[in-house]
This record gives C-alpha cells, structure tokens and sequence, in this order.
C-alpha cells in the first residue's frame, strides 16, 4: 500500500494541513487563516485555542487511511506559556513580530551581554526570540512566576503546545531547531544554558525536552487510529530542508508574512560580525547540520497591507500587473519597518516611511514599491554575507510572483530558481517523518526529488540597478534615525 505524510504547518496567518505522497508530490490541502490580535501599538498575540482548533481541522480535512506519520513545522520565536493539569494556556501567544520587550533588550544590551550571549545561541538581543515574552508573560500574568517555579506550568513555542494537545499531555518537547530560537539554548553545545536562563529569569522547570528533526516525538489517538508524530522543525529551517539544501552553500529564501533567508554553513555554526544569525539548520541521525541566517520581518505582510489597510488591491496576484504597468525611474521608495527592522539592521524602533512621492505617483507605484522594497531587503542580507551566493531557491506565497521574482534576480545579481512544489515548509517536514520512518533512506535520496519549475536570470543593467540600491539606502537611512 502507498504510504502518505501528513505535515503540518501552522504559519503566522495560516494553519494548513498537506498529505504528500512518497514522491513528495501534494495529494490534498487544508487551510484556515486565523485571527491575529494586536492589543496595542507594536504587539501581536495569537489565540492558542484558534490555533489548536484549526490544527483539529485541517488535519481531519486531509487524513486519509494511507497516512503513516504526522510532520509538525511551525511560526519560530511565538511563545505559549500553559497550565500542565488543565492544558490551558495563561494568555495569549505572543508572537515573533511582537515588540513589547524592545525596551528589555536594550537594557540587557547596555550591560554589555550580547557577545556572550551570541557566542553561545547564535542570536542577538531583539525582541523577536523568546526569552524576553516568556519573562514578559511569567512577570504580567498574575502567580505566574511562583506558579512556573513550582513545576505546575510548561512553555514552548507553537510545536511543543501542538504536541503536547496531540499527545494528550503526555509529552512536552520540541526539537533543536525551535529551541534555538529562544535565546536560552547553547547551539554549540546543543542544550538549554543555566547562565542563559538566569539572565533571562526564565525557570528551567518550564522548559520542553530537545530532540532532533526526524525522530520519534510521540503519538496521537485524536483522529481515529494511533499516528506518529516523527518530524518537527521550525519553519523556515523546514523549508531549507524542503529545498533540499543540504550542502554548504546552497540557500533559501522564503517569502510568506516575513522574509527569512538561510544559508548552508556545513557541521558548524558561523558566528561573526556580520549580524546575521547562526542556527542549527537540522539535526538527523545525530549529525548536526547548521545555517546563516536573514531574518526580514515584513515581506508578504506589506503585500497584505496595501490589500487590507490601503485597499489599493484586492488580492494579492494583482501586485504583479501593477507593478510591470510603473515606469522604471518612478523614483518612489518604501522602507516597510512596520515592526522594526530585523537583519541586518537590528532596528525595534525604526517605522516605516514612503519618500518620493510626487504628483504622478499612482496606488500602481505604490504597490511596485513594495515590492521592489523586498528584494532591496534581500540584496542588504547578501550584502552582509561573507560569501555571496551563486543562486537562490525562492518559496513561500511571494514566490508565485513572477514580476517580484525577476527584480529580485536583477536585485541580488544572481539567478533565481522556483522549485516545482512551492510548498517547502510543509514538504520539509513531510520528508523529516519520511526520513523517520522510513520512506527515503537519507537525504541523499531527497536530493533527486527536488527540480526547479522556473530560473530567473539577472538581466538589469549595472548603472540602474545601482541607481535603484543607492535610493533604497537613502530612504533606509531616514527610516533608522
Ligand atoms: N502573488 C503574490 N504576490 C505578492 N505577495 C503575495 C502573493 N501571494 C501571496 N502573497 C503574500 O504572501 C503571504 C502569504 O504567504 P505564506 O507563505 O502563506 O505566509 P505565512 O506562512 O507567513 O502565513 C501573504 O502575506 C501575501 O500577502
Ligand atoms: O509564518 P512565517 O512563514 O512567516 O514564518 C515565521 C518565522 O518562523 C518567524 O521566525
């Protein structure tokens, strides 16, 4: 009988469930958006119960009897604190764009912590890890603290929660890669940090156990029959995987709410001066394998806010019409710092801004500058890294924008290549329980079911593109004052 993976992804604005089959091809897709509450200026909260309900439904839509094994991938840094009697989350989740714990960071920075702080996670101090939420919420919820010192309550980001429902509260874990987005995780010597859990007040009886990516993590009865749940990562190491980036070198891009840009370093994390992030990008079979990586928090979510806030589009495919309707030398730039900016500017506080606008500029200019924007963002993250790369594997809901696909090229000077299955989240956690139990042997095997559907060549020439980068820093510059 054919053998199916049902992987999970539970995104930022989306929940989805895709079945594959041992080809890796999708076979059925379920998907819910659920709400995202922003109670003040620069928070962002999600409901744990919306995303546990949508988590039922979407896997209930596609299970069918020839599925063998559950992969979990999921939104990294969002952090949920619950009660381990009940299950009952104490509050909302509060999510990686969240900004409330700026100020806590950059007190933590005055005292000069942040090298050794890198050193051992790989990360910097902003707001967008968990620590700081997870001490903003044991410090605001009332008892929590106390409560959490005693052993009575657990955390974790949104894998180890989804777990811990799908396995009746029998098991509290998560897997490396998530777990290194906490700032409480050494990654060179792969466990949870005491010294790092005292700077961050952070009680290590609340902490879920560490595994790797392709294992077993437990079992679920919920849908009619026992399942096991073999593969977990964070989503973007997810998608590295799903591209089938397993050699030093190879990089990825995902465009979905964010922008999240992964390097292959090899056995070692690169910890430089460069400002990006070291992270595991998987471990498997014990072997680590690790990543540098861009984080870029506004990519799909500035598409989103010209469709939702601006109404300037109704749908987000319209972007690409739009903008090849704009001449070249439109001259408008905007810098979407709508939660701060991330790698490698690092900047909490930064806002967005639009410059140059005249009378001529159109809601079509707009909608280009946005999306010009992104790639801008990108080509500052190849900037930053040691070593440019020679291509780039694009995925996420940008990715099937072919007009924002060929600018990037033109931006990043190298060729840009769109994989058949644009699914790579999803699809990397699929092969993660694969590989677990059993379907491919290793990833060798996965490197032959990758194949790119379209490559983007770079085709701008030199003088414009420069003229157009030299815009953007300027405009970047009045958005860091
Ligand atoms: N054709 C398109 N052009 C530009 N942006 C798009 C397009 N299709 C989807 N998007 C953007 O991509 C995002 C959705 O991508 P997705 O990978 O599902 O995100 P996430 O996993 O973060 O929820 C949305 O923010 C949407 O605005
Ligand atoms: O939900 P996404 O796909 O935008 O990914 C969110 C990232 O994991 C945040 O670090």
């Amino acid at each position: 009988m054919a053998r199916h993976i049902l992987s999970l992804d539970q995104g930022t604005t989306s929940t989805r469930a895709i079945v594959f089959d041992e080809a890796g091809r999708p076979l059925r897709t379920a998907a819910r958006e659920f709400r995202q509450h922003y109670p003040r200026a620069g928070w962002v909260e999600h409901d744990p119960e919306d995303i546990w309900r949508d988590t039922q439904e979407v896997i209930a839509e596609v299970l069918d009897d020839q599925v063998v094994a559950i992969g979990i991938t999921n939104q990294r840094e969002t952090i949920i604190l619950w009660d381990r009697a009940t299950g009952r989350p104490l509050h909302n989740a509060i999510v990686w764009q969240d900004r409330r714990t700026a100020d806590t960071c950059e007190a933590l920075r005055q005292e000069s912590v942040e090298p050794a702080v890198r050193a051992k996670t790989g990360l910097l101090l902003d707001p967008y890890f968990s620590a700081t939420k997870l001490a903003w919420l044991l410090d605001h919820v009332e008892g929590a603290r106390a409560r959490a010192e005693a052993g009575e309550l657990a955390a974790g980001t949104v894998d180890s929660f989804l777990l811990w429902r799908l396995t009746g509260g029998r098991v509290h874990a998560t897997d490396v890669t998530n777990a290194a987005r906490t700032l409480l995780y050494d990654i060179v010597r792969d466990c949870w940090d005491d010294d790092l859990l005292r700077l961050f007040r952070v009680p290590r009886a609340l902490l879920p156990e560490v595994r790797g990516n392709a294992e077993l993590f437990g079992e679920t009865g919920l849908f009619g029959r026992t399942l096991p749940i073999c593969g977990m990562a964070g989503d973007q190491q997810a998608a590295l995987v799903g591209q089938a980036c397993f050699r030093p070198g190879m990089v990825k891009s995902t465009y979905g709410t964010g922008c999240f840009l992964l390097a292959h370093t090899g056995d070692a994390p690169v910890i430089g001066e460069d400002r990006l992030l070291a992270t595991p990008a998987c471990r498997i079979d014990g072997e680590r394998a690790f990543a540098q990586e861009g984080s870029i928090f506004v990519a799909g979510a500035a598409v989103k806010w010209l469709r939702d806030k601006l109404g300037l589009i109704e749908a987000a495919d319209e972007s690409a019409t739009l903008a090849a309707q704009v001449a070249d030398d439109h001259g408008v730039v905007l810098v979407p710092a709508f939660v701060g900016l991330g790698a490698p500017h690092w900047a909490p506080h930064a806002r967005g801004l639009i410059s140059g606008l005249t009378l001529d500029s159109s809601a079509a200019t707009l909608v280009r500058a946005t999306l010009e924007s992104i790639a801008f963002q990108t080509r500052d993250l190849t900037d930053a890294m040691a070593e440019r790369p020679t291509a780039i594997r694009i995925d996420g809901g940008m990715a099937a924008n072919d007009w924002f696909a060929q600018f990037l090229a033109d931006m990043l000077e190298v060729p840009v290549e769109r994989p058949a299955c644009t699914e790579t989240t999803a699809l990397g956690a699929a092969w993660l329980a694969g590989l677990a139990s059993g379907i491919w042997a290793d990833t060798a095997a996965l490197e032959g079911c990758w194949s790119a559907a379209r490559r983007f060549e770079p085709r701008m020439d030199d003088a414009h593109r420069d003229r157009l980068l030299s815009g953007w820093r300027d405009a970047l510059q009045r958005a860091l004052l």
